[in-house]
């Protein structure tokens, strides 16, 4: 349950996430500010574009998945999504406000879950939630009844709730944090990585619970994931990211389709084949680069505004 207050904050569009031309740059220091042992009269400073102007639009109840290798800016494009990061260029709007301009309103529609959460270790995971509940104003019963609701359907055992988070796994605590991020029920979801480092039975119910969640409250989920099953099972569309860049956005069916097509495997293709392909890592020399792959199938990731399911 979202507050009828939230619910209409975003009910004014069916495009829940509009990311035009974002693009963020780290290390842009001058050589002034750089430690003297890094300046260099031939060098300039370093300049990673971890966000190199991606577009893609989300729409209200679609699971969307930002697929990509470590360092390829999936949490960065999160970041930017959640407010915590400012853009250097580029518009991102959550049902229609800007992350910018209207920070206070996305913030009270987002909700973003990820692997570096803070927990008061020394209290228990249904402790936390209810700190939580409190933060987010929810009513104390309501709070506690659902906190045991979300945490027994990720796969806590009764005895779990009450321990202190220190003495749980990763995973586990992982687990306490998604259940936090699900607890008011947000309008968009942002989830960095939610099954990375779980077992495969605790993937399965993290999993199982982001399909309630779109289910029973119509939530968007936006993240990110370098698991390439769990895209291709759980998302609608799928944007594989490489060095920043989008260079391919479709269905899991329809990435599949264009590259089984490719390389003559229609049928059989996994989506491991098409993140190989699109990111330059296959084996199949056929296909050289992602631009090729954009040249040939191009759609949203080459910019287009196609932003249909
Ligand atoms: N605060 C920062 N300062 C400088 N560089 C950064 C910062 N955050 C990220 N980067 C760089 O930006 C690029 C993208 O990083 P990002 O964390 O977004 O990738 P990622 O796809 O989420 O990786 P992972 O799967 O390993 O979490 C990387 O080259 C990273 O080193």
């Amino acid at each position: 349950m979202s507050s009828p207050d939230i619910q209409r904050l975003a009910a004014r569009t069916d495009v829940a996430l509009e990311v035009q031309n974002a693009v963020k740059r780290f290390g842009r220091e001058t050589a002034q500010q750089q430690p003297f042992w890094k300046r260099s009269a031939r060098k300039p400073p370093e300049t990673t574009v971890a966000v190199d102007h991606i577009s893609l639009t989300v729409q209200r109840g679609e699971i969307f998945g930002l697929l990509g290798a470590n360092g390829s800016g999936k949490s960065t494009l999160i970041r930017l999504i959640s407010t915590l990061l400012v853009p250097d260029g580029g518009e991102i709007r959550v049902f229609g406000y800007d992350v910018q301009r209207e920070e206070r309103t996305v913030r009270r529609l987002i909700n973003r879950v990820s692997v570096e959460a803070s927990f008061f270790k020394k209290l228990s995971a249904l402790e936390n939630l209810m700190y939580a509940a409190r933060l987010y104003d929810l009513p104390g019963v309501y709070a506690r009844r659902r906190s045991v609701e979300i945490l027994r359907s990720l796969g806590l055992s009764e005895k779990r709730l009450y321990e202190p988070l220190e003495h749980m796994s990763r995973g586990m605590q992982q687990k306490v944090a998604i259940a936090r991020g699900l607890l008011t029920s947000p309008v968009l979801l942002l989830l960095d990585e939610p099954t990375t480092g779980l077992d495969p039975r605790s993937k399965h119910d993290v999993q199982r619970f982001i399909l309630r969640m779109r289910a029973e409250h119509d939530t968007t989920v936006f993240l990110t994931t370098h698991d390439m099953d769990e895209a291709d099972r759980l998302c609608d569309r799928i944007a594989i990211i490489d060095d920043g860049r989008i260079v391919a956005l479709d269905t899991p069916q329809g990435l599949k389709d264009a590259i089984g097509a490719r390389n003559g495997k229609n049928g059989s293709t996994t989506m491991e084949d098409v993140f190989m392909a699109l990111t330059g890592k296959s084996l199949d020399d056929d296909f050289e680069s992602a631009d090729d792959f954009e040249s040939e199938y191009g759609n949203e990731a080459t910019g287009g505004s196609n932003g249909a399911r």
